[in-house]
């Protein structure tokens, strides 16, 4: 248990089996198992290509598998309908790199819109609740009336979690939760990640190359090498090996992020 989090392993929200995808002649993903339990932050790693993206987009129903089982909540993701899987998806929070804010509105609008947008029937009161909800929830609530432009890269970075989170997904999906902050930056987008964990029971895949972010926010981490997971377990399991794949993108990372290196020193 990290931080009071309970996670339920006899309950799957995510399982994965024999999972196949490929483009053509190029084979990303060959046979892949995974499992998400409930209230658990799994993190994936590999290489640049590795197929950590055609992953996540295949259990969100972007892509279709080509062989194996997806089931999400409970459900296959490519065998049900158009209808099922948009309402499916409601109970996914993507927080990707390129879910951007909308500049031209402010924040209280930005966390408005997939309220509204989702959520036809929502009374004002309950916006006000929910938006008021949030933004104490990812500590912010003075940016209620600012524009994007006026918040730093990390408030952007919670405002877009906080946009997420407004629709109480029961499953977050993270592309890159640190990519493009600066160390203290990400450290506290890190903490962030464990607090949604506790305060909305969620269960996290987290797609990351960042070691402290892998580190600090994942229960589990499963490393891809060939389409499959090659290995999966604690961070110091996972990185305790002799294994020159793993070693390899472990030393990688810290001779070329020495910031990173002192960070994770440091705890
Ligand atoms: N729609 C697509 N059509 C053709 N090839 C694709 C498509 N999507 C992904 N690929 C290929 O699949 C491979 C895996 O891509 P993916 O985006 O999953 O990598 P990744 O592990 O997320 O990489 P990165 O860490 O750089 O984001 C790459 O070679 C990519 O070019």
């Amino acid at each position: 248990m990290k931080n009071g989090v309970k996670i339920d392993r006899n309950n799957r929200v995510i399982f994965v089996k024999d999972l196949e995808k490929s483009f053509g002649e190029l084979n990303v993903l060959s046979g892949l198992n995974m499992d998400l339990f409930k209230g658990e932050n799994l993190v994936v790693m590999g290489r640049s290509g590795s197929g950590k993206s055609v992953l996540i987009k295949v259990i969100s129903g972007l892509l279709k598998p080509d062989k194996g089982v997806v089931n999400v909540l409970g459900q296959e993701v490519d065998k049900i309908s158009t209808e099922e899987l948009q309402a499916l998806r409601l109970k996914i929070g993507f927080s990707f790199q390129s879910s951007a804010l909308y500049d031209s509105m402010t924040v209280r609008e930005n966390l408005e819109f997939p309220l509204v947008r989702n959520l036809k029937n929502i009374k004002s009161k309950e916006v006000d609740k929910a938006i008021e909800e949030v933004l104490e929830n990812v500590d912010l609530p003075q940016t209620i009336n600012q524009l994007p432009s006026e918040l730093s890269g990390g408030q952007k970075k919670r405002i877009g979690i906080a946009r997420t989170l407004i629709l109480k997904p029961e499953i977050m999906l993270y592309d890159e939760p640190t990519a493009g902050l600066d160390p203290i930056t990400s450290v506290e987008i890190n903490n962030l990640i464990n607090e949604v964990q506790q305060k909305y029971n969620t269960s996290s895949l987290i797609i990351t190359h960042d070691l402290t972010c892998a580190k600090l926010t994942g229960d589990r981490v499963a490393m891809i090498v060939d389409g499959n997971f090659l290995t999966q377990g604690s961070f110091d399991d996972v990185f305790n090996t002799n294994d020159e794949r793993i070693r390899g993108f472990y030393n990688y990372n810290f001779i070329n992020d020495n910031t990173n290196k002192k960070l994770n020193n440091f705890k």
